[in-house]
C-alpha cells in the first residue's frame, strides 16, 4: 500500500472475509535460543527453518564476531562451534535475546565484550543479569548508565558458576541468559528468582527445554529455582517451530474481517507462549480447530473483550489489545507491568495509539483497559517496536485511513510482514499457502 508519507504504510482495510492459509516463518525466541547453544556446544549443529530477521542475524553476527562459524545461507543453517574470543564488540540491536543471552557467554571468551545496542536498548533493563554475572565474579564494566547498555564482559575463558540469585521480575530472559550458559561453568549453576513476580514462565520453560534436548541437566522441580549440571552440550540436528507469537496477527485477523485463517506446522506441543492462542482467541468469540498440524481460526467479525492474566504471555499483549479496542465490550489485560521496558514502554504506546484512533485505553498499575468506541484512523506510531506495527496493521484491518509508520520495523523479527499480510487479504485460499520466501528451509 502507498501513502502520501513515505514513512507511512497505509494498512488495508478488509473489504471481504478471509480465506487464507499464512505459513509464519521460525521462532524468534528458539532460533536464537539454538543459535546461542550451539556456538557452546561440543560439535556442529544444523538448524532448519531458522527464522532469518534483524533480531537472529544480530545473534549470528554477534556469534561469528565470537569466533562461531554460522552459516546462515542455504536451506539450512549450520554452526561450528570454535573457542570464543575476546577484543570483540557485540551489537544487540533491539534484541532482548541477545542482549540477556550473550553477556553470560560472553564471560567465557578469552577477553573483553563490549555490548552496544540502538538507542532504544539503551532503556532497556539489563542490572539484574549484571549484577548476577558479578555475583559470580565476572568482571562487567558500565559503560554508560549503571545496568543499561552499553557495558563490557571481561571474560577470562572460564566461569566458576555455584550459586546466584537474581530479580527477573522485570524480564524472564536474565534468567534464561544464565542457564543457556550454565553448563559450561565449572560447577554449573542454580539460579533462583527473588523478585515479587516472574513473567514470562513458558520461555524459561522453553530455555530449560532446548537445554535438556541438547544433554544438559537441568533440575526444575523447585519453584522459582534451576539448577543445571556441568556438561557438555551437544551439536544438534533441529527444526525450528514456527513462530506462533507472529501467526497471532494473522489469525486475529480472521476474526476482524470475518472468514478463515490457518497456520501449518502448528506444533502439538510447545513451549512458545503463543500455545494459549487458541485458548485466549476462543475466548474472545474465534472458532479454533486443529486439523493434523493445520491451526485454524474462524471468525464472524464479533469480538468480545476479555479480563486477561497475560503473564506468562506478555509478547502477545499488543496484539490482544488491539484485536480488544475492536471488540464489543470492554478489556482487561493484568499481569504485563514489564511491558514497560520491552521495544518501548508497550503499555504507554498502546494506551496512546488506540486513543489517537478515537479509542480508550488506560494503563493500570500492571496492564491496560481497553474501552471499545468508534475509530477514526489515523498516524499509527510505533515507536521501533514490531508488535505495534503489526497491532496497527489488525486495527486498519476494520478502520479506514490507519497509517502505521515505519512498518519496515517488523523485520525485528518478521522481515517478510506486509508481503505476508496483502498476500493474507488477496488469498481465497483454495490450497495456496502464502509464505515469505525468507526463512531457511522448509516452512511447512
Ligand atoms: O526469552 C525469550 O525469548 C523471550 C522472553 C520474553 O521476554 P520478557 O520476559 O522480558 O517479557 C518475551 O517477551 C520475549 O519476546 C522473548
Ligand atoms: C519483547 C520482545 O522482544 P525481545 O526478544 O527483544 O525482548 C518481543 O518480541 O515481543
Amino acid at each position: 500500500m502507498t501513502s502520501p508519507h513515505p514513512d507511512l504504510w497505509s494498512a488495508p482495510v478488509a473489504v471481504a472475509p478471509l480465506d487464507a492459509t499464512v505459513a509464519v516463518p521460525g521462532s524468534k525466541s528458539l532460533s536464537n535460543r539454538y543459535l546461542a547453544l550451539a556456538a557452546l556446544a561440543a560439535g556442529p549443529s544444523t538448524l532448519r527453518s531458522l527464522l532469518v530477521s534483524r533480531d537472529t542475524r544480530l545473534m549470528a553476527s554477534a556469534l561469528e564476531t565470537l569466533g562461531v562459524q554460522v552459516d546462515l545461507g542455504g536451506d539450512a543453517v549450520q554452526v561450528t562451534p570454535a573457542a570464543l574470543r575476546g577484543d570483540v564488540t557485540v551489537d544487540c540491536g533491539l534484541a532482548g535475546t541477545v542482549m540477556r543471552f550473550l553477556p553470560a557467554v560472553a564471560a567465557l571468551a578469552d577477553g573483553p565484550v563490549r555490548f552496544t545496542g540502538d538507542v532504544e536498548a539503551l532503556a532497556r533493563p539489563m542490572g539484574p543479569l549484571l549484577q548476577a554475572l558479578r555475583a559470580l565474579d565476572v568482571r562487567v564494566d558500565d559503560d554508560g548508565e549503571p545496568g543499561r547498555l552499553p557495558f563490557t564482559v571481561h571474560g577470562r575463558g572460564a566461569v566458576r558458576g555455584g550459586n546466584v540469585d537474581v530479580d527477573a521480575s522485570g524480564s524472564s530472559q536474565f534468567v534464561s541468559g544464565l542457564l543457556l550458559a550454565a553448563a559450561r561453568f565449572d560447577q554449573g549453576l542454580t539460579v533462583r528468582h527473588t523478585g515479587p513476580t516472574l513473567p514470562s514462565l513458558p520461555h524459561i520453560e522453553m530455555t530449560v527445554a532446548v537445554l535438556r534436548d541438547a544433554g544438559v541437566v537441568v533440575d526444575d522441580s523447585r519453584p522459582e529455582i534451576w539448577h543445571v549440571e556441568p556438561g557438555a552440550v551437544a551439536g544438534r540436528d533441529v527444526q525450528v517451530e514456527p513462530d506462533l507469537s507472529n501467526a497471532a496477527p494473522f489469525l486475529c485477523a480472521a476474526m476482524v474481517a470475518g472468514g478463515t485463517v490457518r497456520v501449518p506446522a502448528w506444533p502439538a506441543s510447545t513451549t512458545q507462549p503463543g500455545g494459549l492462542l487458541p485458548d485466549i482467541l476462543t475466548r474472545m468469540g474465534a472458532t479454533v480447530a486443529l486439523d493434523g498440524d493445520v491451526l485454524s481460526v474462524s471468525g464472524t467479525g464479533e469480538v468480545h473483550g476479555v479480563d486477561l492474566d497475560l503473564r506468562a504471555a506478555g509478547e502477545l499483549a499488543p496484539t490482544i489489545a488491539a484485536l480488544a479496542a475492536l471488540a464489543d465490550s470492554p478489556t482487561r489485560l493484568r499481569g504485563i507491568a514489564h511491558l514497560r521496558g520491552h521495544e518501548t514502554d508497550r503499555l504507554a504506546a498502546l494506551a496512546a495509539e488506540i486513543t489517537r484512533q478515537g479509542g480508550q485505553c488506560e494503563q493500570t498499575s500492571d496492564g491496560l483497559v481497553v474501552t471499545p468506541r468508534a475509530l477514526r484512523g489515523g498516524t499509527w506510531r510505533t515507536y521501533a517496536d514490531h508488535r505495534m506495527a503489526t497491532a496497527g496493521a489488525l486495527v486498519g484491518l476494520r478502520v479506514p485511513g490507519v497509517e502505521v509508520e515505519d512498518v519496515a520495523t517488523t523485520a525485528k523479527t518478521l522481515p517478510g510482514f506486509v508481503d505476508l499480510w496483502t498476500g493474507m487479504l488477496a488469498s481465497a485460499d483454495a490450497g495456496h499457502v502464502v509464505r515469505d520466501g525468507l526463512t531457511a528451509g522448509p516452512t511447512a
